[in-house]
């Protein structure tokens, strides 16, 4: 993308000579920080002082007001320093000079780009923050379309030391005075290596990317693509852009993003904060729910069983039986009357409540309704007397307390662990196989401890059916968690919450359990009512099941949307049915779409091989074009020998080719023989499934069986795609004979 000035070829002399000249800029605006950053201290310190006591502890009354101020000083003051220090690397990475082509250096305006604004004590802006409209140009201006621009300047820096710097040139012929040198900011960020965690990109935007991170925060703004183009990052850095652009409305009802999986949320978890920007809620699918956290995924028939729309027809039939234990007749003495309401008459009662109210909610409701229906049956006396008395009864306390006791969505779902009651709920909704599976699954999360990814959607659904539990309950099952704590920790148990990712690595999840009584495991903590959000950002959008649809919706009712995704990499099989549930989400909203079509991330002979192995069977997938090359093609070989052998020399190979990180993607069948590999190469290779894949990338990848890839994949060939397309610079694919 740079265009040298043809009369001025770039010299190492005149690349020293502009390296100085931006030091001396980034120098200056490094002591500025430095002032600011001892103002702040000074206005932390003033703020701590103004709240200070007398010596009785006692704040006075004039002080109060006082100390409101301080709050408000001392947050804004620690929240700049706080962004100076996480900014300071890079701080300064662009310079527009903005003129007419034949303009003198004296008439032109140079302005500095930067991760945030920085003016002198004069207020003269030293660095233009990146999201202001006054950067826009730094991303938009074309040879076409200059802007103003006549040279966009990407300085790189180590810490406050620049490095180097590159030009591109926006007129045709350069002014005599300024010179043009670099090669290709861009180029030089594809090839570098990648480490464990996503970057940002602030530095190297472009100008179709910057569209749509700009973007109106309106109605819903769709950012498609194949692999590897980008979408992920420029979704970021939108968040970033909107946080900026609508700081008030984005800080109060807040951004919520959702990924797949806790090891993507691991992956882009620094991008916000290195753009200085905290207040983002980050949550994998698994994760959505307050209260409730999975990792492990089902297998492909049961997730699709569990995804499905038609899981609610169950679902609202278990919310709408009486709990196990509730007993079949209320008999009671009521001023003088024996009364008996019987199952027919109680089933009634219950329904008729549940038409008007929430089952957690709802116990007055029911309490009042049965003592109608106790007077109904007994017509003696007075009828004021009677409810008094049926209202004071210990024997209608004891009853109401089996009868409409309060219900934990998870406890619900856990009664579908026997077969019989699953096909009772399920007639007409599933068929014997399927109920069965879904029995199993449930048989399974009490056998490990741990909730599956899909089962958080479904909690979620009965959450919003029953209404939170209410407080004397909590109360309860809160004191019950510590004496839970205390046992456990006894045993040595360091942590108790089910699924929770360590260090992104497969299987580990599984040593966390240790206690015999996995039930109480699922069920410790509380689930919370969603809270709503005034954006949310959908990564990976493709394979968000129906049900998921509902749960994030829950969460973004009167929110504006960004929604990232390519139909290609789908793991969810019924398209059809998903798209119709995210309609629904964004019912009545304004719609706007973007379209990534370079692939940043492969090298062109990765995505060529990968673009092979999905077309004949996808032969609409959304085919980009990958920039970069390296003349070197993946290696595909059949293998005989062991086959941690095997993997182990092409690791042995790749780790000498590349700096950064490594993977070793599995299908489940020989994750065991292969485990000991994860974190060989002094921590550089990571062993990972197949769908935890989704959103990541490596240096190189060793990718293991392909044909037992998109066998053991709900999505097929479009999971093996989202595999092949993780290498930036090298692949390997192995296939066991
Ligand atoms: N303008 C840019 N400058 C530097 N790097 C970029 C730029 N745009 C994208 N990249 C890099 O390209 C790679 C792929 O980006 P990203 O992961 O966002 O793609 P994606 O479209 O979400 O991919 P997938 O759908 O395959 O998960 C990342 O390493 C990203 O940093």
């Amino acid at each position: 993308m740079t265009t040298h000035h043809p009369g001025q070829p770039d010299t190492s002399s005149d690349v020293a000579g502009e390296v100085a000249l931006e030091q001396a800029h980034v120098d200056r605006v490094y002591a500025e920080l430095e002032k600011a950053g001892a103002r702040a201290r000074d206005v932390e310190a003033d703020g701590m002082a103004r709240g200070r006591t007398s010596r009785t502890g006692d704040v006075r009354d004039e002080e109060l007001t006082g100390l409101f101020e301080r709050d408000a000083l001392v947050f804004a003051a620690t929240r700049r320093r706080a962004m100076i220090d996480t900014q300071y690397e890079g701080l300064v990475f662009g310079r527009l000079d903005l003129g007419e082509e034949d303009s003198t250096a004296a008439e032109r305006e140079v302005r500095h780009i930067g991760r945030l604004g920085v003016r002198d004590d004069e207020y003269e802006p030293l660095v233009v923050d990146w999201r202001a409209p006054a950067a826009a140009a730094f991303y938009r201006a074309t040879p076409v379309d200059p802007m103003g621009v006549v040279r966009r300047r990407v300085l790189r820096c180590t810490g406050s030391r620049v490095v180097g710097v590159e030009d591109d040139l926006m007129v045709a012929q350069a002014p005599d005075d300024i010179v043009v040198v670099g090669d290709g900011a861009l180029m030089a960020a594809l090839t570098r290596s990648r480490g464990r965690q996503m970057r940002d990109i602030v530095a190297t935007i472009q100008a179709h990317q910057d569209e749509a991170i700009r973007a109106p925060s309106r109605g819903v703004t769709e950012i498609t693509g194949g692999p590897g183009t980008g979408k992920t990052v420029v979704a970021l850095h939108r968040a970033a852009y909107l946080l900026y652009a609508e700081r008030r409305r984005f800080e109060h009802g807040g951004i919520l993003v959702i990924g797949p999986s806790a090891a993507y949320t691991a992956y882009i978890e620094r991008v916000l904060p290195s753009l200085g920007e905290e207040s983002v809620a980050l949550r994998a699918l698994g994760d959505v729910v307050d209260g409730m956290t999975a990792t492990r995924s089902d297998t492909p028939e049961v997730a699709a069983v569990k995804g499905s729309l038609r899981i609610r027809r169950l679902l609202s039939r278990i919310a709408a039986r009486p709990p196990v234990g509730a007993p079949p007749a209320l008999r009671a003495f009521i001023a003088g009357n024996a009364v008996r309401l019987d199952t027919d008459v109680l089933r009634r009662v219950r329904a008729e409540v549940l038409r008007g109210h929430q089952h957690n909610l709802g116990v007055d409701a029911a309490r009042s309704a049965l003592a109608e229906a106790a007077w109904r049956s007994v017509r003696q006396g007075e009828r004021s007397e009677f409810l008094d008395a049926f209202d004071a009864s210990r024997d209608v306390d004891d009853f109401m307390a089996a009868w409409w006791r309060q219900l934990d969505p998870r406890e619900l779902l856990l009664t579908l662990t026997d077969t019989e009651h699953v096909y009772a709920l399920a007639r007409g909704v599933l068929d014997q196989e399927e109920g069965a599976a879904l029995a199993h699954s449930y048989r399974e999360a009490v056998e490990t401890g741990e909730w599956s990814v899909a089962d958080v959607a479904l909690a979620d659904d009965l959450l919003a059916r029953l209404g939170p539990v209410q407080e004397a309950e909590r109360e309860e099952a809160g004191f019950y968690d510590i004496e839970e704590l205390d046992d456990l920790s006894a045993f040595g148990v360091t942590d108790v919450r089910a699924g929770v990712a360590r260090s992104g690595r497969q299987g580990s999840t599984r040593a966390v359990f240790t206690s015999a009584d996995a039930r109480e495991r699922l069920l410790a903590g509380r689930l919370d009512r969603a809270s709503g959000y005034a954006h949310v950002l959908v990564d990976e959008a493709q394979d968000l099941s129906p049900m998921q649809w509902r749960m994030v919706a829950r969460r973004g009712r009167s929110a504006s949307w960004t929604v990232v995704g390519d139909a290609a990499q789908a793991s969810w099989p019924d398209l059809a049915e998903a798209s119709q549930a995210r309609e629904e989400a964004f019912a009545g909203l304004e719609r706007r779409a973007f379209h990534m079509d370079t692939n940043y991330r492969n090298a062109r002979e990765i995505f060529d091989y990968a673009r092979d192995v999905v077309l004949p069977l996808v032969p609409d997938a959304d085919i980009p074009a990958a920039v970069r090359e390296t003349g070197v093609d993946p290696v595909d070989r059949v293998v005989t020998g062991p086959l941690v052998h095997e993997v182990s020399a092409a690791l042995e190979q790749v780790l000498g080719e590349v700096d950064g990180s490594v993977a070793v993607i599995t299908p489940r069948r020989w994750a065991g023989r292969l485990a000991s590999l994860d974190g060989a190469g002094d921590g550089r290779v990571r062993l990972i499934d197949p769908l935890s894949t989704k959103g990541l990338e490596w240096d190189a990848t060793v990718v293991v069986d392909p044909d037992a890839i998109a066998e053991e994949s709900p999505g097929g060939v479009r999971v093996l795609y989202v595999v092949l397309t993780r290498a930036a610079h090298r692949m390997h694919v192995l296939r066991p004979a």
